[in-house]
């Protein structure tokens, strides 16, 4: 691996050296770029669902070892995901856990979120894609009425309508509509991205950049490439990220999480708009990374406990940011690795060194990656006025 610090100028931290960072780091506005949406979910929702299976069923002895998060191979993790996607196979679960995981990254100060996930086929449920994606846009403006001061929830009749009122239209290279959930109810602004699993058929994963593209005007704003990465093959995504890419739909790859110089070599020429992890990089692919200015969705936690990294002072954020490389501290899973986006930026503060004022800056860039119109872009930098309103 490549990708690690040489130590001699970053100071490995300890936990107790990060928890001092907290306080600054939550009440800093954040913008989260990668974040699954079955990955965020409460430890209590997953108990509780768990145990509405039956108290000595299986899933529910599962549910409540996995929520005692100890380090676990990325192996282990996606046996995890296969055990939580049997909790939420209902739409209104779907709803529920999409509400409650929007609520939790409000709070954490969390001022723009892009939210990221698989959608299902599950004929034995009567769940296609699509009504997953509804499912989970329902939770969207759920998330905005439970925060709100005064409306009680409406009949699910007048949804569609306020979904409509909150829209925000903008206009993309290739003309087509697109729009984000507005802040106006929660401070928060959600975008959601829609997954390929790599387990995924080639028509699968078609479907699913077919789904993003025909709602694009509900508040879907990219296509991201996720899953197991010692399955399946690049060749089998790209006919259909090249037409996310015809669709003008900005694109994420999970990339680079085990080593695989083929793959990484193709996912960089392929010039996605940005890439989440890129732990297992070998040195000419690095420089290919360096050389394209691909913004980097850091996970630190996450890549700390699926072991793709031996430490968080060994971790290539360093080399990133040292490179003044495009690159956003975010979460990936925060229900599974215990985690929350101030934790992540404490993490980085105490690891390498920072000051206040570099956390503050590293926060303000990551509004420049967003898969969102340049007056969302806008708006947030205004949130980003060192000294006006966020003091250390
Ligand atoms: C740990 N690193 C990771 N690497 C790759 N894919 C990951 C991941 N963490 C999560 N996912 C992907 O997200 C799904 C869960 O959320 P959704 O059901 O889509 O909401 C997982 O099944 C996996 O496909
Ligand atoms: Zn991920």
């Amino acid at each position: 691996m490549a990708a690690t610090t040489d130590g001699s100028s970053v100071a490995p931290a300890s936990a107790p050296d990060w928890e001092k960072w907290l306080p600054f780091c939550k009440q800093l506005p954040k913008v989260e770029l990668h974040a699954h949406l079955n990955g965020s979910i409460r430890d209590a929702t997953i108990r509780e669902l768990a145990d509405k299976r039956g108290p000595k069923g299986l899933l529910a002895e599962d549910a409540h070892t996995l929520t005692s998060k100890g380090d676990r191979s990325l192996a282990d993790c996606f046996k995890l995901f296969d055990v939580i996607h049997q909790l939420t196979t209902e739409h209104d679960t779907i709803t529920r856990i999409t509400r409650e995981v929007v609520a939790d990254f409000a709070a954490d100060s969390v001022v723009y979120l892009e939210l990221r996930t698989t959608p299902k086929h599950r004929p034995e449920v009567g769940m296609t894609k699509q009504s997953y994606v509804e499912a989970v846009l329902a939770g969207l403006m759920d998330a905005k009425i439970a925060t709100n001061d005064d409306p009680p929830q409406p009949p699910s009749s007048q949804k569609a309508e306020m979904l409509e009122d909150t829209r925000e239209a903008t206009s993309r290279s290739n003309g087509a509509k697109a729009a984000t959930f507005d802040e106006r109810r929660t401070g928060i602004i959600v975008g959601l991205i829609l997954s390929i699993d790599r387990r995924e058929s080639g028509e699968a994963a078609l479907e699913t950049v077919q789904l993003a593209h025909s709602l694009r005007h509900r508040g879907v704003v990219g296509i991201d490439l996720s899953g197991n990465p010692t399955v399946g093959s690049w060749a089998t995504f790209l006919p259909a990220l090249q037409w996310a890419r015809a669709y003008g739909l900005p694109l994420t790859l999970h990339c680079g999480e085990v080593p695989n110089a083929e793959e990484v070599r193709a996912m960089l020429a392929f010039r996605p708009e940005r890439v989440g992890h890129v732990c297992c990089l070998a040195e000419p692919e690095w420089q290919q990374l360096l050389d394209a200015k691909i913004p980097v969705e850091a996970c630190l936690t996450s890549n700390i406990k699926t072991e793709s990294i031996s430490s968080f002072a060994a971790h290539h954020f360093a080399l990133l940011y040292k490179d003044d490389h495009p690159v956003a501290i975010c979460t990936d899973d925060s229900g599974v690795f215990s985690t929350s986006l101030s934790q992540e930026y404490a993490i980085v503060a105490a690891s390498f060194g920072l000051t206040a004022d570099h956390v503050f800056s590293v926060a303000r860039h990551s509004v420049e990656y967003i898969f969102a119109s340049e007056s969302v872009k806008q708006k947030l930098r205004r949130t980003f006025v060192r000294g006006q309103t966020h003091k250390q």
